[in-house]
C-alpha cells in the first residue's frame, strides 16, 4: 500500500541534472521504494495515502551535522563575545544549572524549530541525553546523539560511564531514528590519556567520536604550547581518526591537517554562522573539498548562531567562501545543497539517508515554490541555496511519518513548547523576558 507523492518537482541530490519536473515517488514504511517520473506508477495501483504536491519541489531533508539541541534555551542570552569568554563567562555557569526536564524542553523547541526549516537529522553534542532522546523520539527526528564530555572535570569519569550506558540504551531506537556517539568534547578539555578511555569505550560499543577540532586560534595556540603540534596532528597521532570521527569546525587547519583529514575520511562539519559570530574565522572549505575531504553543514548551538535554519546555513557557507576566496565559483549552489543534505548524512556515518532514491529512508521535504522570489524557474537549485527560505517548506516527512503538513506540526503541541521554554529559560539566566 504506502504513500505515493504525486506532482512535485523532484529534486533526487544524485547529481546536479537529476531533477525531475514533474515526478512521482512511493514511500512503504520506512523507505522510498520508487522514484520516477509522472506516468511511472501504474493507474491500478492503490495507497494509504496520496499526497498531491503540484507546484511543489520534493527533496531529501536537510541534515544538521552540529548542534547543542538544548541550548535553545540560551539564545541571545549572551551575544557578541569570543568562544573562550563566552563559553568559560557567560554559557557553562548557567549550563551548570540545568535540570533534566530543561534539556527535554530546549530539544524539543530545537526540534520544532528544524521540522519547521526542513531538518530531519541531526547531530548533537550536550548532557542530560535520555531527555534529548525522548524529545528526538517525541518530536520524529532522526538524530545522532552524543554526551559531551569534559575530560579535565572531576566529573569526566562519570560522563564516560553515563556515555556508554546511553550509548547501549538508545543505540538504534525508536524504530532505528536514533544512533550514538561519543563526544569528548574538544582536544583543549580532552588529554590524550581521557581521549584513550573513551576509544576503548568506542571500540567497545562500535560507535563514533563526535568532538570539537581547530576551533579557533586560541585553541591552536594553546595545544601548540601544550604539545607542540596542531589539534589534528594530536588527534591523529592519539589514534584518534582510526574510528569514524565527526568533528565539528576545523576551522584553523594547515596544508597537513588537510590532508590527514581527507585521508581519514574524517566527516567534517561546517559551522559557518557561528565562525562568523563568535569571529573564529573561516574554515577553508574549499580546499577542503579539493582535497577530498568530506564536508557536512551544521549551526552549532542556538546561542552562538542564533537560529537553526539550514537553508540560512547553506547561504552563509557559499557566500562565505566566494568572499574568503574572492572566487566567485567557489562552492557552488549544488555542492552546498549537497554538504546540506547527502554529504551531511555520511558524515554522520548514515549511508541510507540523504537522497531520494529506492531503498533510502524516506525523509522528504516538501517545498512550495509558488512565491515570487522562485520565479522565473531557471535553476531551482540555485533557488534554493540563494533564495529560498525556510518559510517556504511546507511538508516535512520523516521516516516515512508526516511529522509536518501545510506547516502544521504534527508531533507536539508548540504552545505547550513555548509555554515551558520561556518558564524554564527565564528561571535558568534570572531575567524576566
Ligand atoms: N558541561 C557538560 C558537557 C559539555 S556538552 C557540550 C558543550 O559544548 C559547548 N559548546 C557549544 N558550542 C560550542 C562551540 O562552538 N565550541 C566549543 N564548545 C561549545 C556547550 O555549551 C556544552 O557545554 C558536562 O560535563 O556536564
Ligand atoms: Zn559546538
Amino acid at each position: 500500500m504506502g504513500m505515493l507523492i504525486r506532482g512535485a518537482a523532484v529534486l533526487t541530490m544524485e547529481k546536479p541534472e537529476s531533477l525531475l519536473p514533474n515526478g512521482e515517488i512511493i514511500v512503504e514504511g520506512q523507505y522510498i521504494t520508487h522514484v520516477g517520473p509522472a506516468g511511472s506508477v501504474s493507474p491500478e495501483r492503490t495507497f494509504d495515502r496520496v499526497i498531491d504536491a503540484r507546484g511543489m519541489l520534493a527533496m531529501p531533508g536537510f541534515v544538521n551535522c552540529h548542534t547543542h539541541a538544548a541550548m535553545t534555551l540560551f539564545r541571545g542570552y549572551a551575544d557578541d563575545l569570543p568562544l573562550m569568554q563566552w563559553l568559560q563567562e557567560k554559557i557553562w555557569p548557567v549550563e551548570e544549572r540545568l535540570e533534566p526536564e530543561d534539556v527535554y524542553w530546549g530539544t524539543m523547541l530545537c526540534c520544532l524549530e528544524m521540522i519547521r526549516s526542513g531538518t530531519t537529522t541531526f547531530a548533537d553534542m550536550y548532557f542530560h541525553m535520555d531527555e534529548a532522546a525522548r524529545a528526538v523520539e517525541k518530536a520524529g527526528l532522526r538524530a545522532s546523539l552524543s554526551r559531551g564530555m569534559i575530560g579535565l572535570s572531576p566529573g569526566a569519569g562519570e560522563a564516560l560511564d553515563y556515555s556508554r550506558r546511553f550509548i547501549r540504551d538508545w543505540h538504534g531506537q525508536a524504530g532505528g531514528r536514533i544512533t550514538t556517539m561519543l563526544g569528548p568534547h574538544a582536544p583543549y578539555t580532552c588529554p590524550p590519556d581521557f581521549l584513550h578511555r573513551v576509544m576503548e569505550v568506542a571500540a567497545d560499543l562500535k560507535v563514533g567520536i563526535h568532538i570539537h577540532i581547530a576551533e579557533t586560534r586560541a585553541e591552536i595556540e594553546e595545544i601548540r604550547q601544550k604539545y607542540g603540534k596542531t589539534p589534528v596532528v594530536l588527534m591523529d597521532e592519539v589514534g584518534l581518526f582510526e574510528f569514524p570521527v565527526l568533528a565539528a569546525h576545523c576551522v584553523h587547519l594547515d596544508e597537513n591537517d588537510i590532508r590527514i583529514l581527507a585521508e581519514k575520511k574524517v566527516g567534517i562539519a561546517h559551522n559557518p554562522e557561528s565562525n562568523m559570530k563568535l569571529a573564529s574565522g573561516i574554515a577553508p572549505v574549499t580546499r577542503l573539498l579539493a582535497a577530498g575531504a568530506l564536508v557536512g553543514l551544521g549551526t552549532d548551538g542556538a546561542a552562538s548562531n542564533n537560529n537553526v535554519d539550514m537553508m540560512e546555513e547553506m547561504r552563509s557557507a557559499a557566500l562565505l567562501q566566494k568572499v574568503a576566496t574572492m572566487d566567485p565559483t567557489a562552492l557552488a549552489a549544488f555542492d552546498a545543497l549537497s554538504m546540506a543534505t547527502a554529504n551531511g548524512a555520511r558524515v554522520l556515518g548514515l549511508h541510507d539517508v540523504g537522497l531520494l532514491k529506492p531503498g533510502y529512508k524516506a525523509d522528504i521535504i516538501l517545498i512550495n515554490l509558488d512565491q515570487p522570489h522562485f520565479y522565473p524557474r531557471h535553476d531551482l537549485v540555485a533557488h534554493l541555496v540563494y533564495a529560498a527560505r525556510s518559510a517556504d517548506v511546507e511538508t516535512v516527512i520523516i521516516d516515512g511519518q508526516v511529522v509536518m503538513e501545510k506547516r502544521q506540526v504534527l508531533t507536539m503541541d508548540e504552545e505547550e513548547v513555548y509555554h515551558e521554554v520561556q518558564k524554564r529559560s527565564q528561571r535558568l539566566v534570572g531575567t524576566d523576558l
